[in-house]
């Protein structure tokens, strides 16, 4: 039986604009198990971001966690509700044994800092060095294992000084200076050319099996998908529409949206080349379409489907939807 380090149950997190409340993910359930790459894929505005910040409260103003539970299996075998927690004690769990990989180079590195003194700092912040000099040195093991070359040098190094691939090489060794158990990796890949991005990828991957961390990657990419995930969550409109290994997700999609997603991409586990886009558009998360919130792009709705909301169901081990159909 896997285990898990974190499970998710209904976590529902609303802002508060002046033109309404927007509900961005509503009653959010998964698991994630221990040492695996949990990816979280959608369409743009589909709530990964929102759901992985909320994982640790990291949710601003205007926005708030209304309702649910973030159960984090700790090494010692307890179990704590990270939402339960007060700033001060989720802010050690933070970046030290929950830490994060954002998209963009340039708001995750200070321009006025060197890359190491930015490493040592993350590592200072969780009392892992006791100096900025110790720091430097194991900064500069940091940067050898996300394989920047001549890292004695680079260390001195500031941000605009490294290329874009480089500069998320630097984000990355930031995210695992703390040794974390779980590493959130939101489009780590996505400012980044095509050749860089695999072997970002790559380097997640090494992470993950030096460390031992388990991953959760926020991907729009379903090839990056196929290629280094374990298991995948599809997200539409705020909510987890379908969870499943990735072979169930690509050889055996129920949820029509899961369906739609695969053809309108060239689908790289059976090689389907044509493009199809998902007609209709992502609707607006203000007054959100009642019942199934796919309902009014979907080919095979019900009237059932407009009035009811569909609950995840486990259809085959591991395998679940939310969708009437089944
Ligand atoms: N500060 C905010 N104020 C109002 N609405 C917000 C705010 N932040 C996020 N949202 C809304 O929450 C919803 C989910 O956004 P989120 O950033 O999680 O999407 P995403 O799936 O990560 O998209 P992308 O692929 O573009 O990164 C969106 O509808 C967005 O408009
Ligand atoms: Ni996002």
């Amino acid at each position: 039986m896997p285990e898990p380090i974190l499970q998710v149950r209904n976590l529902t997190v609303h802002f508060y604009t002046y033109a309404g409340i927007v509900k961005a993910i509503e009653k959010v359930s998964f698991d994630v198990y221990k040492g695996e790459t949990f990816a979280l894929v959608g369409e743009t505005g589909c709530g990964k971001s929102v759901t992985s910040r909320a994982l640790t409260q990291l949710i601003e103003s205007p926005g708030r966690i209304v309702e649910g539970q973030v159960l984090y299996y700790r090494d010692d075998g307890s179990v704590v509700d990270l939402l339960k927690l007060s700033e001060e004690e989720i802010r050690k769990i933070r970046g030290n044994e929950i830490a994060y990989i954002f998209q963009d180079p340039h708001a995750s590195l200070d321009p006025l800092y060197t890359v190491g003194h930015q490493i040592a700092e993350a590592m200072e912040v969780h009392g892992k060095i006791s100096n900025i000099k110790e720091g430097i040195q194991k900064a500069i093991q940091i940067l050898k294992s996300v394989l920047i070359p001549d890292p004695e040098r680079r260390v001195k190094n500031y941000p605009h000084e490294l290329s874009g691939g480089m500069k998320q090489r630097v984000v990355i060794g930031i995210g695992v200076s703390n040794n974390p158990r779980i590493l959130i990796a939101d489009e780590p890949t996505t400012a980044l050319d095509v050749t860089v991005q695999a072997q970002i990828l790559e380097l997640l991957d090494k992470m993950k099996r030096e460390y031992n961390a388990t991953i959760i990657l926020i991907t729009h990419n379903l090839g990056v998908v196929a290629e280094t995930a374990d298991r995948v969550a599809v997200m539409y409109a705020g909510k987890i529409v379908e969870i499943g290994s990735v072979d169930q997700i690509f050889k055996n999609p129920l949820h029509p949206y899961t369906q739609g997603l695969l053809k309108a991409v060239p689908n790289p586990m059976t090689k389907i080349e044509k493009l199809e886009a998902i007609p209709g558009t992502v609707p607006n998360l203000i007054n959100p379409p009642s019942g199934c919130r796919f309902h009014p792009r979907c080919p095979k709705a019900m009237e059932v489907c407009k009035q009811k909301v569909p609950e995840l169901k486990e259809i085959e081990p591991g395998h679940f939807v939310a969708c009437h159909l089944y």
